[in-house]
């Protein structure tokens, strides 16, 4: 079975061309590819497949093999994706779990329009929101020497979140309108290089809790990431885009 490899500020991704809809899912044999030993290693796996309405559909995968909710550097890395199979110029639209999406992309970027937020759940010591996946998001002072896996995954697990539970953003503000973003993820169950749906999070929190204004800049272990945004009087935000590199790392064949 032939495979892409694909990184989005050190969120990495296998993606496989299923437009012809003969990728034998499994939650097994996704979490086996997805293993960082016993395959080729990824935090998620993403099918490209075809839809009558758009240019191309996204399913996304965790590494635990479940299908999961909005990746957003998944997102960016398919449109990459589906930019170096030629099946569109410079402008697209896909659908994803949570709707319709579009991209544009340049030699340097992709800049992925994620869907409106109707607000922020703020409490005392913490923001929960979902932006196609749901995010607890925390400012922390030193967040570098936070051991983020010891502290992200109570959170992940804790009751006020189940049944469903959420992935763990901790966030410090590195300039006027900068943040540094560590992030435990659901379903990869350990901290990942950077998380798309949750840096989009905390730069929307960062609004909110620390008046920073759009667009904001952010820097996660994996790279930089900007997220650009139109703050509503209604209290949600619209025009919210996550914009920053997706990169084709090697192409290879893997026994399914
Ligand atoms: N693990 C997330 C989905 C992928 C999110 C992340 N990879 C992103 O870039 O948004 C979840 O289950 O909620």
């Amino acid at each position: 079975m032939d495979f892409f490899k694909y990184q989005g500020t050190g969120n990495d991704f296998i993606l496989i061309d299923d437009r012809d809809e003969t990728f034998p899912v499994s939650q097994e044999l996704i979490a086996r590819l997805c293993h960082r030993r016993f395959g080729i290693g990824a935090d998620g796996l993403i099918l490209l497949r075809t839809h009558p309405d758009y240019d191309f559909r996204m399913i996304y995968f965790n590494a635990d093999g479940a299908e999961g909710s909005m990746c957003g550097n998944g997102g960016r890395c398919i449109v990459r994706f589906a930019h170096d199979l030629g099946l569109f110029e410079s402008e697209t639209r896909f659908l994803a779990v949570d709707g319709e999406h579009t991209a544009a992309v340049t030699e340097q970027e992709v800049s992925l329009k994620m869907n409106e937020i109707s607000g922020i759940e703020q409490h005392p010591d913490y923001a929960f929101l979902n932006t196609g996946s749901p995010h607890f998001v925390k400012v922390v002072e030193d967040v570098e020497s936070m051991d983020v896996v010891a502290e992200g995954r109570p959170v992940r697990y804790d009751d006020r979140f189940a049944p469903g539970g959420t992935n763990a953003n901790f966030i410090e503000p590195i300039g006027a309108n900068a943040l540094f973003v560590r992030t435990y993820e659901r379903g990869v169950e350990d901290e990942t290089y950077s998380c798309g749906t949750g840096v989009t999070a905390s730069a929307l929190v960062a609004h909110q809790q620390l008046g920073m204004n759009s667009p904001v800049s952010i820097q996660t272990i994996g790279g930089n990431l900007r997220v650009s945004f139109v703050a509503n009087s209604d209290g949600g935000f619209s025009d919210l885009y996550l914009i920053g590199p997706a990169v084709r790392v090697y192409e290879g064949s893997v026994n399914a």
